[in-house]
């Protein structure tokens, strides 16, 4: 482990805040890197490793918290009052946390509070015997708050002052949209005012909860989608105008696959926002594919670090980079996709035709990927990302086709995969061709091609069962073969 681990507040200038300073980056820390009481002080020991560095901390809730508060509370739904405290995931959230003060040396009163009211959260989903949106949200705001209270208080035990924030109370406004909910612009000033404020007032270093708004109409805690916290770091980033936005991951950075689906995935180096933005959208998990957006607003560059291998470069996103030798950069893969192919009985012209389609998506409030369009068909993907529940999504699916076959002919495919190459469109030939005869020669066929107008990604779509082998075979192509052969060398010196 890197030599950062174990850094005393002593040796980083007594309580490594001073008040002139402004505050300068944001550091957050996902689920992996605080996972236990020993990550925590991993986490602890590099922050403190960059003296000079001013951070506003965000943190998501401890390792898989989410998930388990997510089991918890459809469990609760169904097993009544009395058996709550049998819940085993509510028994594993309560073991970490408590275990996770006591060796850290914290009082348990730090969380005692938190775990008081989530009990009593899940006796409440209990006795009403359901779970709606708003109540989720709620019940998953535990995991951060928990996890940032544990934080400061053991920041400040080892002599660093720091000061908790929970996103709702400083601030982060958004849409009443539960599950999912859109940063308003509102929340930039808010932040800033409440953040900049208390530092000139009093400087300690805010650790603030990852993943949590306020709906502005409501007033109940909204969550920002899973992997919310990164759109966090870079909402504080842009409201501060901040040197830089460093998201701490368990990987050496965004990588050019997925590493679960193929281990010989190695580090992109550089990113524009746009392509990040884009490998995101497309489903690689490592960045929440909002979370760009203030970014390349704000021109606030991103570094995306290993909390585990702090010494290597990492992936750094800025507004440009130098793209003369870039063929491509990433593939992403997106599982489980669900297409419809619709086909007009042109009781409509082509363009009544093409705007009602697109009219029912939106009063369905349904998003698409990838779109493929003729005069009289279209081929759309469908993104289920936006919804927390299976079941919904199947009602939903009937609910599109029924309002769709009332001007068309459609056709639900589904166990499909979007295929994303993300790269240097300018040689989107040579990539293509390239991706063609990998894909030939694997035997696959292609069953969609769309082209994303941001200019960076050609998505291709294939069956769920084939797409990890597509990834691999791609992968060698293009990361791992050695030597361009003579087609690429002639394309390249032509572009
Ligand atoms: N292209 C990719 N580059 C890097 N990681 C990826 C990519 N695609 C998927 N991942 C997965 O994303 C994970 C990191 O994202 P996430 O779980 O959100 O981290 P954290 O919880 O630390 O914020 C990695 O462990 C890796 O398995
Ligand atoms: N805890 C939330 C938010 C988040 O951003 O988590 P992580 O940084 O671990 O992906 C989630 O699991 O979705």
């Amino acid at each position: 482990m890197d030599a950062v681990v174990g850094t005393s507040a002593a040796t980083l200038g007594g309580t490594g805040v001073e008040g002139g300073d402004q505050l300068s980056v944001v550091m957050k820390f996902g689920g992996s890197s605080v996972s236990s009481a020993a990550r925590m002080q991993e986490v602890a020991g590099l922050i403190l490793a960059f003296p000079e560095e001013r951070p506003v901390v965000v943190l998501s809730a401890m390792g898989k918290t989410t998930n388990l508060l997510l089991l918890a509370g459809e469990k609760a739904v169904g097993c009544g009052v009395i058996r709550v405290s049998e819940i085993e995931e509510w028994n594993m959230i309560k073991d970490l946390h408590i275990k996770t003060v006591d060796e850290l040396g914290l009082p348990r009163s730090v969380i005692h509070t938190m775990l008081d009211e989530l009990e009593q959260l899940l006796k409440g989903i209990a006795m009403m015997k359901e779970l709606t949106l708003r109540t989720t949200d709620y019940l998953v705001s535990f995991g951060e708050c928990m996890s940032t209270r544990i934080f400061a208080a053991y920041l400040n035990k080892i002599g660093v002052k720091a000061r908790q924030y929970d996103a709702f109370d400083i601030g982060f406004i958004t849409t009443d949209d539960f599950g999912n909910a859109d940063i308003l612009e509102a929340t930039y000033p808010a932040v800033a005012k409440r953040l900049h404020g208390d530092w000139i007032r009093d400087p300690a270093i805010p650790i603030v909860t990852g993943f949590l708004g306020k709906g502005w109409k409501l007033g109940a805690v909204t969550t920002l989608g899973r992997g919310g916290s990164d759109l966090t770091a870079t909402t504080i980033g842009k409201a501060l105008g901040l040197r830089e936005i460093q998201v701490w991951k368990d990987v050496d950075g965004v990588l050019t696959c997925d590493p679960n689906i193929y281990p010989n995935a190695t580090t992109v180096p550089y990113l524009t926002f746009e392509e990040a933005a884009e490998l995101a959208y497309f489903g690689a998990q490592v960045l929440h594919p909002q979370s760009m957006r203030p970014a390349k607003e704000g021109e606030i560059p991103v570094r995306v670090k290993n909390s585990y291998n702090p010494k290597a470069p990492g992936t750094l996103i800025t507004k440009q980079r130098k793209m003369d030798k870039v063929v491509l950069t990433s593939i992403v893969l997106k599982s489980n996709v669900t297409m419809l192919d619709i086909v007009s009985t042109r009781m409509l012209g082509q363009f009544g035709f093409l705007a009602k389609v697109f009219s029912i998506f939106e009063d369905l409030g349904i998003s698409v990927d990838c779109v493929a369009t003729s005069e009289v068909s279209i081929s759309v993907s469908l993104d289920p990302s936006k919804i927390w529940s299976r079941e919904l999504i199947q009602q939903e699916l009937d609910h599109v086709v029924e309002e769709l076959e009332k001007i068309a002919v459609v056709h639900l495919l589904q166990q499909r995969a979007i295929i994303s190459l993300i790269g240097n469109v300018r040689r989107s030939s040579l990539i293509l061709e390239k991706a063609f005869h990998v894909l030939r020669k694997s035997g696959v066929n292609v069953q969609m091609i769309s082209q994303g107008a941001s200019k960076v990604n050609m998505s291709l779509i294939v069956h769920d069962s084939e797409a990890k082998q597509c990834i691999k075979a791609l992968h060698q192509a293009f990361f791992e073969d050695d030597i361009l052969t003579e087609v690429d060398e002639d394309a390249l010196h032509m572009s």
